[in-house]
């Protein structure tokens, strides 16, 4: 890594992440905003920004066109689960390192860019949480399934939210996976009167996705054992709180090669 900013792309730039991400990227000395890209961008709607006109930022709707006028480092990435796979393999194609705050990614797409960022020699991040506390609720929950098998996730979500479970909902629930036997829960002849009553199933736990106005973003992790339970819970009250981890991916991305996948694993 050389002693100049790193050159960042926002992508999404005109949604709820995008501008604070585009905030935090200009206000932050190792960071130079140097493109925003959204579906439909103008300058007077990302104008709330501070500074925002006024920088030689690119705004623009076609990424491979900002990539090649403004050279960037880095792009990151919050938009929607319809578009991200797109937009890694056009950041990938220009030599572009992603970091990607978008959720509902597949597995399959998280093993493919590793290969071809490996191949390339470069990094990548996927965190689907930026929050510290929000780490350290999924490392506790992993923790409390080794004494404490039986788990249900409660998410609960602001209301325009696309995809449920939340991208946290199911890394917690991989991470528990990984620390507990498979196992089924409940009463064995449960029956839903009403489908979706028991939530998502993801190795046995369950997982139950609110969506209401008032909400940002919050979660509990709740285990039962005999004659006692344990509740984990986090929230996000404001989009700021995922401001830390985004500018630390985008610095710690530069010396990494292949894909970081979750927050806990670049700061371990
Ligand atoms: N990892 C983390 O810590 C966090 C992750 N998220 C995730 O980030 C994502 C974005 O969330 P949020 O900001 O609330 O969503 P928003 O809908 O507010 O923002 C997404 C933005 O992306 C734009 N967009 C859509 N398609 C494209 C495209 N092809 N190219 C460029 N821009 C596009 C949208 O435009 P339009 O509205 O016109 O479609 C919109 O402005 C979600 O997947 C969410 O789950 C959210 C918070 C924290
Ligand atoms: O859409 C959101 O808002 C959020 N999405 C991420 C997720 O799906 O887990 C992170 C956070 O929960 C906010």
């Amino acid at each position: 890594m050389t002693d100049s900013k790193i050159r960042v792309v926002v992508v999404g730039a005109n949604g709820r992440m995008g501008r604070e991400v585009a905030k935090t990227v200009l206000n932050d000395p190792l960071l130079e905003l140097v493109g925003a890209v959204d579906r439909s961008l103008d300058q007077v709607d990302v104008g709330i920004v501070t500074g925002y006109g006024e920088t030689g930022v690119l705004f623009s709707t076609n990424l491979g066109e900002t990539f090649v006028r403004s050279n960037p480092d880095v792009m990151i990435d919050f938009t929607n689960p319809n578009v991200i796979r797109d937009n890694v393999y056009t950041a990938l194609d220009y030599g572009v390192r992603p970091v990607v705050g978008t959720t509902g990614i597949p597995q399959e797409d998280l093993q493919a860019w590793d290969g071809i960022l490996r191949e390339k020699e470069i990094g990548g991040v996927v965190a689907p949480n930026f929050a510290i506390g929000a780490v350290l609720m999924m490392k506790f929950a992993a923790q409390a399934a080794k004494y404490l098998p039986h788990v249900e996730i409660i998410e609960m979500h602001h209301d325009q939210k696309l995809d449920a479970p939340s991208g946290t909902a199911i890394k917690t629930a991989e991470m528990i996976a990984k620390e507990r036997q498979r196992m089924e829960q409940g009463h064995p002849q449960e029956e839903e009167k009403l489908i979706g009553a028991r939530g998502a199933d993801f190795e046995g736990m369950r997982i139950h996705s609110v969506r209401l106005p008032g909400y940002v973003a919050h979660q509990e992790v709740i285990f039962g054992g005999l004659g006692q339970t344990l509740t984990i819970r986090h929230d996000s009250i404001h989009r700021e709180s995922f401001m830390p981890g985004v500018a630390m991916a985008a610095k710690k991305v530069m010396a990494i090669k292949g894909l970081v996948y979750g927050l806990e694993n670049l700061i371990d």
